[in-house]
């Protein structure tokens, strides 16, 4: 569903807007009789405006209603300033809260869910459509509730007057209104439009900045511009229907207002004539005229603003129902304690099962009936690319649940575990992994239960990184840059594996963690984290099956089904495609024929 049109109504919507601004309703209410205070001092100008003419009238003195009017007029501004300025801070105040809920909501989403919406579109969501909300909540909704009453008791004031000329004002107020709630509409739905677009382009630009060496190689600059830049005019598009019905109303507003004071000029001129009405009491109605003018003026450009809000409103809601992973992938949470007791060292050796497991993502079956338990050292996952290594992984991580079968992490389903005393025991290193954290020490720390203990020189031997280190210019506070980019891709990942180590955490993840090394690096550091990696359960998954040779075991992935699981030796003499594959140039270069394939031609072939 486009993010532009997602369902709801408006009534819905302002139903929506109500439970974000429910918790300010006190400061609304005391804001909102301000505000009344204020308008019952203007309203009371025309009065003693009138009184001003019958004292000219009768040769009384002036100086009492000149008194009375500079009086008003002084309140009238210290309340306009303080209720501005409060009802900034309140709205302030609100956006900040909304955005801190929603980034709460965002970062404890599943990750399926999260990572189903663009990310520029959560961002915009956060950012741009929370900063629309602050100026609907600020002005518009504290005046918009106070119009109606400010309009009404003019209307009854008028009323006092002349009841001819009230229904004249009254007839015509009611065409602006009508026309006024047709277009807020209109500007309701091009806003949300227009957020929905630019939510795009934002998405748009991240996915370049992301790859931002890949654009620029591939020579798609302008293509990748273009995309942007027609997301941006779309929602220019949309801007500019908004923007042409607030301008109508505008229009409308206005000349309804000189409709309404030359209908009252004639009107109110005739019943003068006639000697129903004194010149005092026109004066003062046509006084009142022009008061309304001001709310009603105000209301054209409030009407447009409250449905931006709706917009923002509905936008940051959709984000607000993101389920959260608990409801999602709810845990038992039955035996904490027990899991617990196993720490590196403790209980019983740490050890992962996968009993007969499924699970595919859209009813897509992606792992077929996988068994196999990883136990203290190094069990490497190999398979071709898709082959459901690190679906196996985010299983361990609970990430996603099977769809049957068990994973289970010392003899205990990982769904009865509490989720964060289970990824208290698990490190995890993702590919592609990006280093958190301004400095060296930072990205090593991120994340580690007890960074005062940590060992960070120690884990910087154990990846080999020890020399590197001690060769920077600031040591461990030199800055890495914004994701890990000042560094190569080869000590990034390094580094990543070095944080995973600091962890302490009884099991360690690696998905294709240490990829971007050579062979024999790659090789290297396995083996040195199997080394260093005592008493832990090391599940590492790579394309390369070389490097897999000094591993405790090896689980061989192909379409999702366990093929063999055995020890380098073991299965190269028992297993003629994994022999085969082993052998391949490929496993070491990447390049080359793809073995994994003609495995699978064979296989098909037997059958
Ligand atoms: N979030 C997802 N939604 C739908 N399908 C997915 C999702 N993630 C992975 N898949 C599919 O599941 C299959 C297994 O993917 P997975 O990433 O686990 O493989 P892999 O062995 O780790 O591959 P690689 O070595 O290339 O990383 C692939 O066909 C992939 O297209």
């Amino acid at each position: 569903m486009s993010p532009a049109n997602e369902p709801g109504r408006p009534a819905g919507s302002l139903r929506v807007l109500w439970r974000h601004v429910r918790g300010m309703r006190r400061f609304l209410a005391v804001m909102m009789v301000l505000e009344l205070v204020g308008d019952a001092a203007a309203l009371s100008q025309p009065l003693i405006a009138r009184w001003v003419l019958d004292e000219l009238k009768a040769g009384g003195s002036l100086v009492r209603p000149l008194m009375v009017l500079g009086g008003l007029a002084v309140i009238g501004m210290a309340l306009s300033g303080t209720c501005t300025f409060l009802l900034g801070r309140g709205a302030l105040r609100l956006v900040t809260n909304l955005r801190c809920t929603l980034v709460r909501r965002v970062l404890s989403g599943s990750v399926a869910a999260v990572e189903r919406r663009p990310v520029g579109d959560l961002l915009s969501r956060i950012g741009a459509d929370t900063t629309l909300l602050r100026d609907t909540v600020g002005d518009a909704l504290v005046r918009s509730a106070a119009t109606p009453a400010v309009v009404l008791a003019a209307l009854a004031l008028m009323g006092t007057i002349d009841v001819i000329m009230l229904g004249v004002v009254v007839g015509l107020l009611a065409i602006t209104a009508a026309g006024e709630m047709v277009a807020g509409q209109r500007v309701r739905e091009a806003t949300e439009q227009a957020q929905g677009r630019l939510a795009a382009m934002t998405s748009s630009m991240q996915r370049a900045l992301i790859a931002f060496r890949t654009v620029k190689a591939s020579g798609t600059e302008r293509a990748e511009s273009d995309h942007a830049c027609a997301e941006a005019e779309a929602a220019f598009r949309s801007g500019r229907r908004a923007v042409r019905v607030e301008a109508l109303l505008g229009m409308l507003t206005a000349f309804s207002v000189d409709v309404t004071f030359l209908a009252v000029l004639a009107v109110g001129g005739a019943r003068v004539v006639s000697g129903a009405i004194g010149v005092g009491d026109l004066v003062a109605f046509l006084l009142y005229v022009m008061f309304l003018g001001e709310p009603i003026d105000a209301l054209a450009f409030t009407i447009p603003q409250i449905a931006q809000g709706l917009a923002a409103v509905r936008r940051i809601e959709a984000l607000r129902s993101l389920p959260a992973e608990a409801e999602e992938l709810p845990s038992t949470a039955r035996v904490t304690e027990r899991a617990a007791r196993n720490g590196p060292g403790g209980g019983p050796d740490p050890e992962v099962r996968f009993d007969a497991v499924w699970f595919g993502y859209d009813g897509r079956p992606v792992l077929r009936d996988v068994s196999f338990a990883a136990r203290r050292g190094l069990t490497v996952l190999v398979g071709p690319s898709g082959a459901g290594k690190t679906t196996l992984l985010s299983l361990i991580l609970r990430f996603a649940d099977v769809d049957r079968g068990r994973v289970l992490l010392d003899a205990v389903d990982v769904r009865e575990l509490d989720r964060d005393g289970l990824r208290r025991r698990l490190a995890y290193v993702q590919q592609e992994a990006a280093l958190l954290g301004e400095t060296v020490r930072e990205a090593m720390l991120y994340g580690v239960p007890s960074p005062g203990r940590a060992d960070v020189r120690g884990a910087l031997r154990a990846v080999a990184l020890d020399d590197w280190a001690g060769s920077l210019p600031r040591g461990l506070d030199t800055p890495v840059g914004e994701r890990g980019v000042a560094i190569s891709g080869g000590q990034r990942q390094r580094l990543a594996v070095a944080r995973a180590l600091l962890r302490g955490a009884d099991v360690l993840l690696l998905d294709e963690a240490t990829s971007q090394l050579d062979a024999i690096s790659e090789r290297t550091l396995l083996d040195s984290l199997a080394r260093e990696a005592r008493g832990r359960v090391v599940l590492a998954a790579t394309h390369r099956v070389s490097v897999a040779a000094e591993a405790d075991q090896i689980v061989l992935l192909i379409e999702g089904g366990v093929r063999a699981v055995g020890r380098h030796a073991a299965l190269l003499r028992s297993d003629p495609v994994y022999r085969e594959l082993a052998c391949a140039p490929y496993f070491e270069t990447g390049a080359g024929h793809d073995p994994w394939r003609t495995g699978r031609r064979r296989r098909r072939h037997a059958r």
